[in-house]
């Protein structure tokens, strides 16, 4: 027996709701053997970030060779980079051994409002990092901070922000709805070609710690397995629905969401 291997290159999350832990919980959660390359530990829980302490670039490049050279990844995602020097290696490695499938959460901001990415390094992340990326998964804040439209809060502009995105080199684009004020949540796929709404009910919670994590994470896991572009992000938004439904009211603030919950209720 054997398994698809999926890599997350992101931030740790000390709350154990969002980056590392949130990516390897749902990749176990879907089948997928789970690597990882840490780039910065946060001190988090889900009353807030207390501290960032990014990773030095010498622990970056070891992690990236040890895991690329022995465990190659079917299939990677990554979230919280926090600065341009650790975009830039990322980037590098990732071109040097020729992986594809590559899942960007382009990670700015903390729900709490911490900043997880230096505003500088936003510009590495377009030129360096979207390039490369078989799937990119921005909220709106992102979309509009890539795309360098001022407000995007209808669903035309969140087509204008997706094709802007394809045309800077990505080569599927999720714009997602979570951050909208409307009744549902949905979520808007392309491939350049076609856009494809994922429907979902919006869920009165305030539990919605990890979901922009625990969503490119599902992605990339189908992603490891072989599954089409389309197909992966309608699983990733079947179990992001689910694991928020089931959110876990943990701690004094935002909650994480049940990883498990797509597998007890689907
Ligand atoms: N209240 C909600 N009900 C249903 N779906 C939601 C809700 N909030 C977010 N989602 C969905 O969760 C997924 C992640 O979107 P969201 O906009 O929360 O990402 P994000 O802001 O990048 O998350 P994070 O801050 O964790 O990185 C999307 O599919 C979005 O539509
Ligand atoms: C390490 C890390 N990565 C990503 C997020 C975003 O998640 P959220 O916006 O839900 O706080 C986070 N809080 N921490």
């Amino acid at each position: 027996m054997t398994k698809p291997i999926a890599l997350t290159i992101a931030g740790s999350d000390s709350g154990g709701g969002a980056g590392i832990q949130a990516d390897l919980k749902t990749f176990q959660e879907r089948d997928v053997f789970g690597t990882t390359v840490i780039t910065a530990l946060t001190a988090q829980n889900t009353e807030g970030v207390h501290g960032v302490f990014p990773e030095s670039l010498q622990a970056i490049d070891a992690q990236l060779e040890a895991v690329l050279t022995d465990l190659r990844p079917d299939a990677v995602k990554t979230g919280m980079m926090f600065s341009a020097e650790i975009i830039e290696r990322v980037a590098f490695y990732l071109k040097k051994y020729h992986v594809e499938r590559i899942v960007i959460d382009p990670v700015m901001i903390a729900k709490g409002g911490a900043p997880l990415l230096q505003q500088e390094a936003a510009d590495a992340l377009k030129t360096e990092l979207l390039p490369l990326a078989h799937t990119i998964t921005p909220n709106l804040p992102e979309a509009e901070v890539i795309s360098g439209l001022s407000s995007i809060q209808s669903e035309d502009a969140m087509k204008e922000a997706a094709s802007l995105l394809h045309d800077l080199g990505a080569a599927h684009v999720v714009v997602k709805g979570g951050h909208r004020e409307t009744e549902d949540a949905r979520d808007l796929f392309s491939d350049g070609r076609e856009i494809t709404v994922l429907p979902s009910p919006r869920i009165a919670t305030k539990h919605t710690h990890g979901t922009g994590c625990t969503f490119a994470a599902c992605i990339a896991a189908e992603l490891a397995k072989g599954e089409t572009a389309l197909a992966a992000v309608q699983t990733a938004k079947a179990f992001i629905t689910s694991a928020i439904t089931h959110a876990l009211p943990l701690g004094g603030g935002i909650g994480p969401t049940d990883h498990s919950a797509y597998r007890y209720n689907s």
